[in-house]
């Protein structure tokens, strides 16, 4: 299947390139995190430059070897707009190697702002036009209703923070809604309902008017659950997930926040099948003569707990 979005309101969604990219490459997305220590150990300068020539080297490595990867915003976002060029050229590089690009900029705002920043990354021929782009639903999942439907229209898609990897996410994204559809759940479950919700009904599940492929498949609307987490501690039930259009999660800490690759059945349970397995840090700090090895490696790990 081709990496390439179909134009407007045609046939190719994200869900579908995710899946054909999992087929093809597996689970596996390599994050692109220009820390300062490793751009050091690069011996890169921890300057736009370096970051720049860091991300490029880092798709390079990627390229044929997994169908994703994961940029992080925030280490280009440090050099201002010399940073912002650095990314775009890092962008451009991944894209045009086939890979599917993450952007992690957790955005989120409202209204016309969210749109905003849709349109900055989710609008072809954006200069920063990324695949999929992770977003924060902290002023409501409905608050992200324009990245949500830009993302839809031009075969993109967007990935919701539900529970996070970060331990102090957890006392409010534990914490109990209190009205509308979801009263009673975890903020992380509403989120993630809500989204299954979406899914279902863009592939048309809920209107019982869908052909066998996309039912089956994945949906393009994301969220994003920890790799460090004990997910029932969210009120979440991982052997309870929607069999008809998959929602599909960004699972970042395996590798240095301590989450095993050897226990992604037990953490996602019914989701493992739609989990992009996030690493950043314990890939990269294999520094750039044994990067190419580190992730190949990761890349058999995932494979052989996937089967
Ligand atoms: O819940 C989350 C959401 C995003 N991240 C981001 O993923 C990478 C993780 O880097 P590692 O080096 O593999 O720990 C980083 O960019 C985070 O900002 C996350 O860790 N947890």
């Amino acid at each position: 299947m081709s990496a390439e979005p179909a134009a407007t309101g045609t046939a190719v969604s994200f869900g579908e390139r995710l899946s054909g990219v999992f087929a093809e490459h597996g689970q596996l997305c390599v994050g692109i995190d220009p820390h300062s220590w490793l751009l050091r150990d690069w011996n890169l300068p921890d300057t736009a430059n370096g970051a720049e020539s860091f991300g490029r080297a880092v798709v390079a490595a990627a390229a044929g070897r997994v169908g994703l990867v994961k940029p992080q915003v925030a280490f280009y976002e440090r050099f201002g707009s010399a940073g912002f060029a650095a990314l775009e050229r890092v962008l451009t590089d991944a894209r045009q190697a086939g890979l599917l690009v993450i952007g992690d900029a957790k955005r989120g705002d409202l209204g016309t702002s969210a749109l905003a920043y849709a349109e900055a990354w989710l609008s072809p021929g954006s200069p920063l036009e990324v695949d999929a782009l992770t977003l924060a639903a902290y002023m409501g999942v409905g608050s992200l209703e324009s990245p949500i439907t830009l993302a839809a229209a031009t075969g993109k898609g967007v990935f919701l923070l539900a529970a996070t990897s970060n331990p102090e996410a957890a006392h409010i994204q534990r914490a109990i809604v209190a009205e509308g559809p979801y009263a009673g759940s975890s903020v992380a479950r509403a989120i993630l309902d809500d989204v299954g919700e979406r899914n279902a009904r863009a592939s048309g599940v809920l209107e019982g008017a869908v052909s066998a492929r996309v039912a089956t498949g994945l949906g393009s609307i994301g969220v994003v659950l920890g790799a460090t987490l004990d997910l029932a501690a969210f009120g979440i039930d991982v052997h309870q997930a929607p069999t008809e259009c998959r929602t599909p999660v960004l699972a970042p800490g395996f590798g240095h926040q301590g989450g095993n690759i050897m226990d992604l059945i037990s953490i996602y349970g019914e989701y493992a099948d739609g989990v992009i397995v996030s690493e950043s840090r314990s890939v990269l700090s294999a520094g750039p003569r044994r990067i190419e090895e580190a992730i190949e490696r990761r890349v058999a790990e995932v494979g052989a707990v996937r089967g």
